[in-house]
């Protein structure tokens, strides 16, 4: 008992009162009498929202996520939503994951929602965010919520919140949403549903979806082609499920084969270590089942189907896993190239992406004529500026961490759609006599082979929290001056807003929203950024260099090369 510190001990004691149910009461007294360590990580702070809306450890407390944390969270935003629409009927659109207990959120989310007088569009059962972004333009409703943590380990849930364009939440609703909230107390949230106000919803949004799923991510390839490509599917246990054969089939894919053994809803995610398409174990089983059918495409989508992992056949027909700045690359090029063959380039288009993803995109974009856009991370971002840009026309946009979205119909990153579209290309390629593979090696002959390495330092708790914002202010006092022998020229401090040129010493302004992110730039074009996640306990550096590529059959030497040079920097900057 004596281990308690006061704060945490007053801040538990609240829980204790009669606006909470037993079983919380029973197990905050149980961490009480035996593990303040994990009273305190529960009760130490409130928990926040962050890249894609709020995630946290399920259990008691202020500082996970249980009925009560996520009520207050409705409560805020139904108070927010009657103030923001005064005399309206307000409606909001509710989906949920495979999570454990996401069901059960997504009602309680329901009864507050009701209970506020707000009319709620509950799915009938799990489907992907991206159909959620979809329903709430689709419906007409004010916001939308989803229950999930994304892809972050099983012990995780969350709650996302869309806005009335189908896009997360964004200034300046964000912070004002978030006052409301912190200006609660939990005895404030009302639990009272009124199931008049509580519609399931499922198949006649599930068509509709879809039906603009396969408009959006369908081009001109031909029906034979798209007969011919071998597809291995997996949705990791995840969402996906509900909606990609059906999608896939519609589009006119036959040779499709589902992953058996992660097929099936599961929110402990039974065979892989973490439900990450960023991570190679994740699409193990897929690819191996690739081998043994000979395969041409194997893509894995996280638990709520928004982003993609993808693998395609080396040149040598050896499956090939790519990275998010891959397959970002080769659909934004196909992308423009149906534009243009359609004659819809105009000078007003613009392609989005995130100041941690590949600087070759700008490239590529560019040699299109058309407007490339950079934004923090976080899709939220790329759906606002579409919002900030109507006279612009939106080709699609993509991030490094496996998030595409294609056109505007949905406004954040859409797995569903994004399979489609890279089976459309991976078919026309392969119908073509070239690859998916190969195209990317022809734009690395066109713009320079970039070769970029995401490493995450997984760094937990109060301590680890601490641990992750000292690394960042000792850069900030310790600049990096040379990275493998070469001078830095650049460093961006999204936090100050400032772009210092070390060469000619000035220093321009950052004109986007504040972030603790920093960016390292040398005169050898290499890019190295640092920030924390916003959704797991960890810090990201993002490493991309690059060089000349002459040709395509000179390709595994220079990425030999490039792979050395990232070892070396890994090791002097001691990153992973
Ligand atoms: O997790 P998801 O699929 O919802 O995706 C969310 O988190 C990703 C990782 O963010 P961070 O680097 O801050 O962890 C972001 O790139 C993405 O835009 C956001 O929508
Ligand atoms: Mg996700």
């Amino acid at each position: 008992m004596s281990q308690i510190k006061p704060e945490i001990r007053s801040r538990a004691e609240a829980w204790l009162t009669d606006v909470f149910d037993k079983e919380t009461k029973n197990e905050i007294q149980n961490l009480m009498e035996n593990n303040p360590k994990e009273l305190e990580e529960s009760f130490y702070k409130n928990l926040e929202f962050g890249t894609g809306g709020m995630r946290g450890i399920m259990g008691v407390g202020t500082n996970r996520i249980n009925k009560y944390t996520l009520g207050k969270n409705t409560q805020g935003l139904a108070d927010f939503l009657k103030k923001e629409f005064p005399g309206e009927q307000t409606k909001a659109a509710i989906a949920y994951d495979c999570r454990n207990n996401s069901k059960e959120l997504a009602k309680i989310v329901a009864d507050v929602f009701s209970a506020n007088g707000v009319e709620v569009y509950l799915f009938s059962d799990l489907r992907p965010t991206p159909e959620l972004s979809f329903a709430v333009k689709h419906l007409d409703c004010h916001c939308g919520i989803v229950l999930t943590a994304s892809h972050n380990p099983p012990e995780y849930n969350g709650y996302k919140v869309y806005w009335q364009d189908g896009g997360q939440l964004v200034p300046p609703q964000d912070k004002q949403v978030v006052d409301v909230i912190n200006s609660l107390e939990y005895s404030e949230v009302n639990f009272d549903s009124k199931e008049e106000l509580i519609h399931k919803i499922d198949t006649d949004v599930d068509n509709a979806f879809s039906e603009a799923s396969v408009k959006n991510g369908s081009f001109d390839t031909s029906a034979s082609a798209k007969e011919n490509l071998g597809i291995i599917f997996t949705s990791l246990h995840g969402t996906s499920i509900t909606l990609v054969p059906g999608v896939l089939e519609k589009a006119g894919y036959s040779d499709v084969t589902i992953v058996q053994e992660q097929k099936e809803p599961d929110g402990n995610f039974p065979t892989v270590k973490s439900p990450n398409p960023e991570e190679p174990e994740a699409l193990k089983i897929a690819l191996d089942l690739a081998k043994e059918k000979n395969a041409d495409i194997v893509i894995g989508t996280d638990p709520d189907g928004d982003r993609l992992g993808i693998a395609v056949p080396d040149l040598n027909g050896e499956m090939i896993l790519l990275n998010g700045n891959h397959t970002m690359l080769v659909m934004t090029w196909f992308l423009l190239e149906q534009w243009k063959k359609q004659d819809k380039l105009k000078g007003n288009e613009f392609v989005a992406s995130t100041i941690v993803s590949t600087p070759m995109l700008k490239n590529v974009v560019e040699s299109y004529n058309v407007q490339y856009h950079e934004v923090l991370t976080g899709f939220k971002w790329i759906a606002k500026l579409i919002n900030d840009h109507p006279e612009l026309d939106f080709v699609g946009g993509g991030e490094e961490s496996f998030g595409y979205m294609v056109g505007d119909f949905v406004r954040d990153k859409d797995a569903v759609t994004a399979t489609l579209l890279a089976c459309e290309i991976a078919a026309k390629m392969k119908e073509e006599g070239s690859s998916f593979y190969k195209k990317l090696l022809e734009l690395y002959t066109e713009h320079g082979l970039y070769r970029e390495e995401l490493i995450s330092l997984v760094k937990k708790g109060i301590e680890g929290e601490q641990e992750i914002k000292q690394m960042l202010i000792d850069l900030r006092e310790n600049p990096w001056q040379e990275i493998d022998g070469e001078k830095v020229v650049l460093i961006e401090d999204y936090q100050s807003s400032t772009a210092k040129n070390l060469q000619d010493h000035t220093e321009e302004k950052i004109d986007i929203p504040k972030s603790n992110v920093l960016i390292y730039y040398t005169e050898g074009g290499t890019k190295i950024a640092a920030r924390p996640s916003g959704t797991e306990p960890k810090i990201k550096f993002y490493i991309s260099v690059n060089a000349d590529l002459d040709s395509i059959e000179n390709h595994q030497n220079v990425n030999q090369e490039l792979a050395e040079k990232v070892s070396r920097i890994k090791k002097e900057l001691q990153i992973g």
